[in-house]
């Protein structure tokens, strides 16, 4: 069982500064999603760790050593490629258990055995003498699994391994990574830029943008409070509704559009005469129409531009004031194109960042939380 520590670790590839000095630590047994857009650095962190990229500076720890000058071979580390990278003229088998003597003390008997218990929990005994040709994506994808579980690693690492498996294919492989993972329990990080295979695999995301890391987080933390707008507009589908808004008063404080006013509720630790240049940010399902919403007062006006019936869901594209916003509703609703809607809104489900960093100043659900454990009468 191994941890792995990252301290201020970078990368420069003739003059591209690949990662920019990232902090990070894996948990022993840990899954770790590390989520980004294309060229934030994703990949490189991952060969880094694998060593197939040398440190520009910082260190790599695995366990209790310093491996920046560690073989890759002597990592004790599997790596699966998102193009599985498996030799075409060799079968399913050979794949599995190429360079295996090579890398350890194993007799060709007991490689023999890893390869078929491998197979055997990967459900693919059957395709061990095929070769590449003659297996589909998501088999493939399974051989290239098990030549890493053959290798019986400290550390996986997986970089986009269900990128080119159709929709349904990637669903189901997630969920089979899963059970491998609660089965072998060895310390994974798996690099994706799909926010929804992050959410749905790791223990913890970790965000990167321009070779940073933004946050790093379990799933329902990532998407509850995000640090900063970058990590509030990553995660999440369709993306959070940013609002500029200007904070006003305190006792309550409003959060001011060119459409409407809001109160800020338990708004305790703003300040609202520095937070004058501030962004709403509101999930699409933190909104709904006021029409179905008896008990809630209508916020704002929005005339609505586009409707997309997502089946369990209708998705509303709405202009509030000059800004655009998305917003889901109860499906089967007769909204047209051109029509006007009343909205009322979730406030114990805002968030607010600054406009200029994109830090996060505020979100509801948590100063509810810290307004909750307050003593009464303090
Ligand atoms: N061998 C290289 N030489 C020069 N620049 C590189 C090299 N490899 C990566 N880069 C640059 O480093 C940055 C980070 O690349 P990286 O592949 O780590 O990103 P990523 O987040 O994995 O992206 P993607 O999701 O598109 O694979 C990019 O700007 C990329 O162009």
């Amino acid at each position: 069982m191994t941890d792995i520590e990252l301290t201020e670790l970078q990368k420069e590839y003739d003059g591209v500064r690949a990662v920019k000095g990232i902090d990070l630590t894996v948990r022993d047994g840990e899954f770790l999603v590390v989520v980004g857009p294309s060229g934030c650095g994703k990949s490189t962190t991952l060969r880094l760790i694998a060593g197939l990229e040398d440190v520009t500076d910082g260190t790599i720890e695995l366990g209790d050593r310093v491996v920046n000058d560690v073989a890759p071979k002597d990592r004790s580390i599997a790596m699966v490629f998102q193009n599985y990278a498996l030799y075409p003229h060799m079968t399913a088998a050979q794949n599995m258990k190429f360079g295996m003597k090579s890398v350890s003390d194993f007799s060709g008997e007991e490689i023999d055995a890893r390869v078929e218990e491998a197979a055997e929990t990967l459900d693919i005994p059957e395709l061990l003498d095929r070769k590449p040709e003659a297996l589909s994506g998501g088999e493939r994808q399974r051989v290239a699994i098990g030549r890493a579980l053959v290798r019986e690693p400290d550390v996986f690492l997986l970089d986009e391994p269900l990128s080119n498996l159709d929709a349904k294919l990637r669903v189901q492989m997630r969920a089979e990574l899963l059970k491998l993972h609660r089965q072998l329990d060895t310390t994974t990080v798996y690099v994706t830029h799909d926010q929804t295979e992050a959410m749905t695999l790791g223990d913890r995301v970790a965000v990167l943008d321009d070779g940073r890391l933004q946050q790093v987080a379990a799933p329902q933390e990532l998407y509850d409070y995000p640090v900063n707008r970058f990590v509030a507009g990553f995660i999440g589908e369709p993306a959070m509704n940013f609002l500029p808004v200007e904070v006003r008063g305190e006792h309550p404080a409003v959060a001011t559009h060119d459409a409407f006013t809001l109160p800020l509720p338990s708004a305790s630790g703003l300040d609202a005469a520095r937070e004058t240049d501030v962004v709403l940010g509101l999930r699409p399902e933190d909104a709904a129409l006021a029409a179905n919403r008896p008990d809630a007062d209508p916020v704002c006006t929005a005339t609505v531009t586009v409707t997309e019936p997502l089946g369990e869901q209708l998705l509303l594209h709405c202009t509030v004031g000059e800004t655009e916003v998305q917003i889901k509703v109860e499906p089967r609703t007769e909204i047209r194109p051109g029509d006007t809607v009343e909205l009322c809104v979730d406030e114990q489900r805002l968030h607010l960042f600054e406009r200029a960093s994109g830090e996060a100043l505020y979100h509801s659900a948590d100063a509810q939380a810290r307004a909750a454990e307050r003593v009464p009468g303090e």
